[in-house]
């Protein structure tokens, strides 16, 4: 079965990313759960690690944000980013990080999604909620990238903002998610 989906998916032809395989890894975090996914995967598949921004960020508050995101998902009004790409053309696999968000991808992410033609490229989501998964978000990310071949996603419970959770990613839990992230890597053929 292993062989099998290696012989689906072109990245594990050698059993290990091609060192010749550009790597971009985009995330949005508010909180921190996020980012750290980022840099776990990150010190694992090398490349370039870049933070979302807006222009205008969201409140520090909770509740406010919540209610902004509400209104954008309604509206489909997306805020300007204030992070730009250096030529997007020169990577192969783009990996997107983000929190669920309404269970939705958030807008900042569909803003980047539009925003950059990720076209014939490797799309890899990953994610962090508070416990009620990735919603609609990874299809989002297939919708958004229609031309591109989007792998497994890889999602795990980061904080819970609402109760006052915030950054999680420490301790027990941080080891348990190196683990995790190391076997989806292996799976979906990032094999170091
Ligand atoms: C505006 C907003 C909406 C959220 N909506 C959800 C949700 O629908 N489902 C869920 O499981 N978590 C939800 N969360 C919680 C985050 O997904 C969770 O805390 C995540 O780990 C935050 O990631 P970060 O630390 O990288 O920002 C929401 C958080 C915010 C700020």
């Amino acid at each position: 079965e292993a062989l099998a989906s290696e012989k689906e998916n072109p990245l594990t032809e050698k059993g290990e990313l091609p060192k010749d395989k550009k790597v971009l890894i985009v995330y949005l975090s508010r909180t921190k759960n996020t980012k750290a996914v980022a840099e776990i995967i990150h010190k694992k598949t090398g490349g370039d690690l870049v933070a979302l921004e807006l222009k205008t960020p969201y409140p520090a508050d909770y509740k406010k944000t919540v209610d902004q995101v509400a209104r954008e998902n309604e509206t489909g009004f997306l805020q300007p980013l204030k992070t730009t790409i250096d030529s997007i053309e020169k990577y192969d696999v783009v990996l997107i990080g983000f929190p669920t968000w309404s269970m939705q991808l958030p807008p900042p992410m569909k803003s980047f999604l539009k925003q950059y033609d990720l076209s014939g490229k490797t799309v890899v989501p990953f994610n962090t909620n508070a416990g009620y998964g990735v919603g609609s978000s990874f299809e989002t990310v297939k919708q958004l990238c229609p031309k591109s071949k989007v792998l497994e996603g890889f999602s795990t419970k980061g904080g819970i903002e609402r109760d006052g959770i915030l950054f999680v990613m420490q301790g027990d839990k941080e080891k348990q998610v190196q683990i995790a992230v190391q076997n989806w890597l292996n799976k979906i053929g990032f094999v170091k």
